[in-house]
């Protein structure tokens, strides 16, 4: 028997959901509520019948991502396509607007646009059309103090917020298209933070077209996008990496980016997981499987650098994300 809560999240997971789920597999009633989605691994391996992973609710207020076959290690689970992304500072100037792919020098004078001290690229006539809403509010608005604050603070977040924010005000996306994801249970300080962020944001958009209760519904999303932003390091790029490594480093800057997913944000941690999320050359996000999985054993990954000792581990998952870490790892000390 559901909770409420459970209820509620059952209830909001299926209506955001049930327009894009490809299928549901049929199932006894004893598994609590499951959502399935359709991914590229069950059309590789030729199966298309079945979808490789199952989305479950395992308690009134969590979910988590289930194997629904067997995988060996190395297999691409599935592939997901960001909703909400935004380049790292450092790096707006070479990186794409939209999917957050490197660009080839020969691209940048031809999609390079400065406004109000904001740099916009984009990697092809494509990523610029599909953010031409977004980015005709956000390129005008000054955003040198958010940005500023971000820089000295080293936040990620409030860029994808900023950006979600400019997404709702132009129609890009709906304010409760977060909804279903997890919101952050973090320490009242970070509200704090996470308030006047918030109105920085809100006085630099002062002009805009948005109305209180969508600012109200973005407001809300700040707690989700911090904990379900994935920071994204490409792993295969262009010849320029080697400059871009370095103008990383000197930034302080390895990641293109952060971006925010729907199904990856299922995922729980573990500090041994058995999957791990790459990104070749843009925003698109990969699930590998790092060993051999059976079919119903849930697929975690690793939200930290996992070879920080226990404690540094606890503590970054305790005021990061809101929660104490009882994988088999942490429980053997390890
Ligand atoms: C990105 S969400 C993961 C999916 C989430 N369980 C859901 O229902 O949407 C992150 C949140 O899941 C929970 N979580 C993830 N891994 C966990 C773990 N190993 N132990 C306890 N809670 C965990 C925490 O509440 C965390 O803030």
């Amino acid at each position: 028997m559901l909770s409420p809560c459970g209820r509620e999240i059952l209830r909001r997971a299926l209506s955001v959901l049930c327009s894009r789920t490809v299928q549901f597999p049929r199932r006894p009633p004893s598994v609590a509520a499951y959502i399935s989605f359709f991914s590229s691994a069950s059309e590789a391996a030729g199966d298309s019948s079945r979808p490789p992973i199952e989305v479950l609710i395992i308690n009134s207020a969590s979910r988590g991502v289930f194997a629904s076959r067997r995988f060996v290690s190395g297999d691409l689970i599935y592939t997901a396509k960001p909703l909400v992304t935004h380049p790292s500072l450092a790096l707006s100037d070479r990186v794409c607007y939209c999917c957050l792919r490197k660009l080839k020098s020969d691209a940048l004078s031809s999609s390079l646009t400065i406004e109000s001290s904001s740099i916009y690229c984009f990697c092809s006539e494509a990523c610029r059309d599909v953010s031409k809403g977004c980015l005709n509010v956000e390129s005008k608005a000054d955003w040198s103090l958010y940005h500023d604050r971000c820089r000295i603070k080293s936040l990620k977040y409030p860029l994808m917020v900023k950006r979600f924010a400019c997404m709702v005000i132009s129609g890009a996306a709906s304010a409760n298209s977060l909804d279903i994801l997890q919101p952050a249970c973090l320490p009242p300080e970070a509200f704090s933070e996470m308030e006047e962020e918030f109105d920085l944001l809100k006085s630099t958009l002062l002009n805009s077209q948005l109305d209180e209760k969508r600012l109200a519904l973005v407001h809300r999303c700040a707690c989700t996008i911090r904990i379900n932003a994935f920071r994204i390091e490409l792993v295969a790029g262009l010849h320029e990496d080697l400059f871009v490594a370095a103008m990383a480093s000197l930034a302080n800057e390895d990641a293109v980016g952060n971006a925010v997913y729907m199904l990856p944000s299922f995922h729980n941690h573990d500090c041994d997981p058995n999957t791990h999320i790459l990104w070749i050359d843009s925003a698109v996000a990969r699930l590998k499987a790092l060993r051999d999985i059976e079919e119903g054993e849930e697929l975690r990954i690793c939200y930290l650098d996992a070879s920080m000792g226990r404690d540094a581990r606890q503590n970054l998952l305790a005021q990061g994300f809101g929660f104490e870490c009882r994988c088999l790892r942490c429980l053997s000390g390890d």
